[in-house]
């Protein structure tokens, strides 16, 4: 197959990014994209997004958003790296064979290795540990293979525990007995989140776009209700745990919940909505610092090297990176999500 020649665009025609990268694949025909936000405080990191999109304009819109909120979520954590993502997206409707879903990835490896070592990838909606590893074959600038490859695996877990730590500062309590939870999205971080939440005492009411999972979730002592009814209903904390741009000023509206945090990422429609949460006095943590528990946990063990109970207590101070941002929102009247993105900001200047 001809290669088509990839689009670059680099900060000189793009506001706020460094890069950005998309090139129909040499093997495979399917376009794949890399957004690269920052690199100020280090090479560029970020979940590689394998989904068929409508048009690849969202494609693209879709990796310069998911780029950006890295950024911020590493510099956040304290993190010293930045900002990336990538898309591989196949035609809406089009099934991959395996031996296609092989070429695609190596064609997108060689994307990565092009960027030598600025920008990598981990798995994200759509990707898993083994594909990771597919990666690895053209590039070394994957993280998350597989434990039996070396790697950490799967981030949810950790992502998990994060997500629970910001739930400890922002409820100001470690105690869930009697709590009613719901949880919109019963996926990897979602069926973790539910099992440590229940085996803490909490009402755990579970929902997710896929029926099947149904079953499952009340064989595990979870209540079932349809994912449209999941952000209405009456609860001590809602949590976005599917897809992003849940959060509108629609559905904000219909929210009867005091708390709401998950590791969903890009939870909001637009940043205004944190003022529509705020004025309905419902406390929102910012996704960007309760989802940053993988990523947390995975480049402390591959990158620099801890052990696993290293890694995760350094997940855990997701609970005082919380109450930072909670007690600086307070003390200057703003919104959790304006005292994250100024701890950001800082980051990045002292990082600069
Ligand atoms: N896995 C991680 O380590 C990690 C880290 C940071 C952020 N996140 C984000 O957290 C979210 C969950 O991640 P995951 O790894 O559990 O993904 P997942 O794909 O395993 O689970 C997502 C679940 O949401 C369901 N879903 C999709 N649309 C839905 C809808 N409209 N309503 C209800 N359910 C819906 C899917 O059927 C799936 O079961 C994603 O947004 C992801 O980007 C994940």
């Amino acid at each position: 197959m001809p290669q088509r020649p990839s689009i670059t665009l680099t900060s000189a025609s793009m506001t706020a990014h460094e890069k950005l990268v998309a090139r129909r694949g040499r093997r495979s025909g399917i376009t794949t994209m890399i957004a690269i936000h920052s690199t100020v405080l280090g090479p560029a990191v970020g979940g590689c997004r394998f989904k068929p999109y409508p048009t690849l304009t969202q494609a693209v819109d879709d990796v310069l958003r998911l780029s950006a909120a890295m950024t911020a979520k590493c510099a956040v954590a304290g993190l010293a790296f930045g900002g990336g993502k990538s898309v591989i997206a196949p035609e809406p409707g089009r099934v991959l064979s395996p031996d296609e879903r092989h070429a695609v990835l190596l064609d997108h490896a060689d994307l990565i290795a092009e960027f030598g070592g600025s920008y990598r990838a981990g798995p994200d909606v759509g990707t898993g540990p083994a594909d990771m590893l597919v990666l690895r074959e053209a590039s070394p600038y994957a993280f998350c293979t597989p434990e039996s490859a070396g790697g950490t695996g799967s981030s949810s877990g950790p992502t998990a525990v994060g997500v629970l730590a910001a739930l400890r500062a922002a409820a100001g309590s470690a105690d869930m007995t009697g709590r009613r939870v719901v949880i919109s999205g019963y996926g990897s971080v979602g069926a973790h989140l539910a099992a440590s939440l229940r085996a803490a005492g909490a009402d755990v009411v579970v929902s997710d776009i896929d029926p099947a999972k149904r079953a499952e979730a009340e064989e595990g002592g979870l209540t079932w209700t349809e994912p449209e009814k999941a952000l209405t209903l009456t609860a001590d904390v809602v949590i976005p745990a599917a897809v992003g741009g849940v959060l509108s000023p629609e559905t904000v509206a219909r929210l009867d919940t005091p708390l709401v945090v998950g590791p969903a990422n890009n939870q909001l429609t637009d940043d205004s909505v944190a003022d529509d949460l705020a004025a309905r006095g419902i406390l929102w943590i910012p996704d960007y610092v309760a989802s940053a528990g993988g990523i947390l946990y995975t480049l402390s063990r591959e990158a620099e090297g801890l052990g696993h109970e290293a890694a995760l207590a350094r997940v855990e101070t997701i609970e005082d990176t919380v109450r930072t941002v909670l007690a600086a929102a307070k003390a200057h009247a703003t919104t959790p999500l304006a005292e994250a993105a100024a701890l950001a900001e800082r980051r990045l200047r002292e990082g600069r």
